[in-house]
């Protein structure tokens, strides 16, 4: 796991007063009072050194790479950089920038040249070569836990207005960020707001339309340009909002927020990983006290019996039980091919009554939590059979909460509830469990995290003794699974028929029936026809 103090956070002078000489030369106004920040350019990596005056009605920034810093006087420097200008048509020419600052104490002025060497150390420019090799970069928190290739389709995927869409379209998702900003008008009115992966800039336009005094819209995919068109074509709203490019682990904001708003929530609440960066975004940019939409999360679990999703993943290994497939053998790699389709989290929308048990759940209080405990996550299970039945795995579904000052309203996914385009997930045992009605299931759901956005999940589900004996509270029978949350699969073609438990057929007779599928064609209600097709390819 990455610690916590691998990478520098930015050094911020506070209050400073600045000015650019050569502009100043030509008229007086340029220049103010505001503060000097020091950080990483969030594309490059370069090493930056950004002015913002008090009203952020100003800012300049020069790379350090090639900027040096001279002593004016006690408390005042020169920071002078070489740039480069490209015009179409035109070479690029060199000029220089030419920066004064003056701090408000000796101290601060030492600490100023300190930070200034320091960090013109970390940075230069991404991939400039030395002498004896490349510079390290020092990476951002995102950076140093995420894999390049991973992130790189991952903005891709978001950068494309059809995915947006798709989020959009997901009326019970919309239709309840809507509803929970409007409802909580005061949350947001006057107040300056953060909105965390704006994608379109839905988000930052709710937050407007409900009176925010300014919304800082961070992106870090190529959506920005879509979202900077949409914005620009409500202008009355569209004047609050400021879109800032890059990632919310490296992006700097002139002034703090009040509130928080974001949809950081991917498949189990946890995949994407991008309830960490929701989590960094409050301790950067969250004043203290400040508000989060939304505020807390819940991942609910109940394990389920449900015989033909069992049959049809088993069937699926059945193609390798061939003796002779072309003349070819192919039952060595039976079992590798059984493992295979288990190990594949099952994504579709369910009825509620395969469920066996009432579900239990864990929370992730987003307001208090810290980035590191989504790292790891282990869940301690328990539960009661409402019947006897072959349990074959356990159903997993989330909520989220706005915690308003006016209403407080709650998203969720779980079966039953209009669908959403989250839909729930079923991790599938291979070898099912029996138990009779009353038995206790134990167990643990162990979510651990790795560097392509998503998570390893562990199931260990065990069938407590039962009747007689079960004081002693031994164990029975135990079954586990290893599952990639990153590798679902998207069930969902077919809306489930409902079959109570003493309907369903056994397991043999369904075997002999090939796929055993016995399932209506049709849509899970709530969702289009296009969330159907486009499922397949979605990574949520
Ligand atoms: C689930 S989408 C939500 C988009 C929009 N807020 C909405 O509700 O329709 C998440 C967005 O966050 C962006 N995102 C994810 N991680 C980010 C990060 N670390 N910094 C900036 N943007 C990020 C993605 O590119 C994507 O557009």
């Amino acid at each position: 796991m990455a610690s916590a103090d691998m990478f520098p956070s930015a050094d911020m002078f506070p209050n400073v007063s600045f000015s650019d000489v050569n502009a100043a030369a030509a008229s007086q106004e340029a220049g103010g009072g505001g503060k000097a920040v020091f950080g990483l350019d969030g594309a490059s990596g370069a090493a930056r050194l950004s002015f913002v005056s008090t009203g952020a009605d100003q800012a300049m920034e020069i790379y350090l790479s090639d900027a040096q810093i001279f002593k004016l006087g006690r408390t005042e420097w020169l920071c002078v950089s070489g740039e480069t200008e490209a015009k179409p048509g035109v070479e690029e020419k060199l000029f220089s920038r030419a920066i004064k600052v003056v701090l408000r104490t000796e101290d601060e002025s030492k600490a100023f040249s300190l930070a200034f060497q320091r960090w013109k150390q970390l940075g230069g420019k991404a991939g400039e070569p030395l002498e004896n090799g490349s510079i390290m970069l020092p990476k951002s928190k995102f950076d140093t836990k995420i894999e390049a290739s991973s992130a790189q389709m991952y903005f891709h995927y978001y950068g494309q207005l059809l995915h947006q869409q798709n989020m959009l379209q997901d009326f019970v998702r919309t239709g309840t960020y809507y509803a929970a900003v409007m409802e909580n008008r005061s949350d947001f009115e006057g107040r300056v707001v953060v909105d965390v992966g704006a994608g379109s800039g839905i988000l930052s336009l709710f937050a407007a339309q409900a009176g925010a005094k300014h919304v800082y819209a961070v992106e870090a995919s190529e959506m920005v340009e879509h979202a900077q068109r949409l914005i620009s074509g409500n202008p009355s709203l569209g004047q609050r909002i400021t879109i800032i490019k890059g990632k919310v682990e490296e992006v700097e904001l002139p002034e703090k927020a009040d509130i928080l708003i974001s949809e950081p929530m991917g498949t189990l609440l946890v995949n994407e990983r991008m309830l960490e960066s929701y989590v960094i975004a409050r301790d950067r940019f969250l004043a203290p006290g400040g508000k989060m939409f939304p505020t807390t999360g819940r991942i609910h679990m109940a394990p389920f019996s449900d015989e033909y999703l069992y049959v049809e993943m088993a069937n699926k290994a059945l193609f390798w039980q061939q003796h002779n497939f072309f003349g070819v053998d192919l039952t060595p790699l039976h079992s590798s091919a059984f493992d295979g389709y288990f190990s594949q989290p099952v994504v579709d929308a369910f009825d509620p009554r395969l469920l066996i048990s009432p579900p239990t759940y864990h929370t992730l209080d987003f307001t208090k939590m810290k980035e590191e405990d989504l790292y790891e996550m282990d869940i301690p299970l328990s539960f009661v059979s409402s019947v006897g039945t072959r349990v074959h795995g356990l159903a997993c579904w989330f909520d989220v909460l706005f915690d308003g000052s006016t209403v407080q309203r709650w998203l969720t996914t779980a079966p039953g509830s209009p669908t959403t385009h989250w839909y729930q997930l079923r991790c599938v045992l291979a070898q099912p469990l029996y138990v009779m009605a009353g038995q206790e299931i134990t167990g643990r759901l162990h979510l651990v995290a790795h560097s392509a956005q998503s998570y390893t999940i562990y199931l260990t589900l065990s069938a407590k003794m039962w009747g007689v004996g079960a004081e002693q509270g031994g164990i029975l029978q135990t079954s586990t699974a290893k599952l990639e949350l990153k590798e679902p699969y998207y069930r969902l073609s077919q809306t489930q028929q409902y079959i109570p438990q003493d309907q369903q057929q056994p397991l043999s007779s369904l075997q002999a029936q090939g796929s055993g599928q016995q399932m209506q064609d049709g849509l899970s209600p709530g969702i289009t026809v296009e969330q159907e097709r486009d499922s397949a390819a979605f990574t949520r």
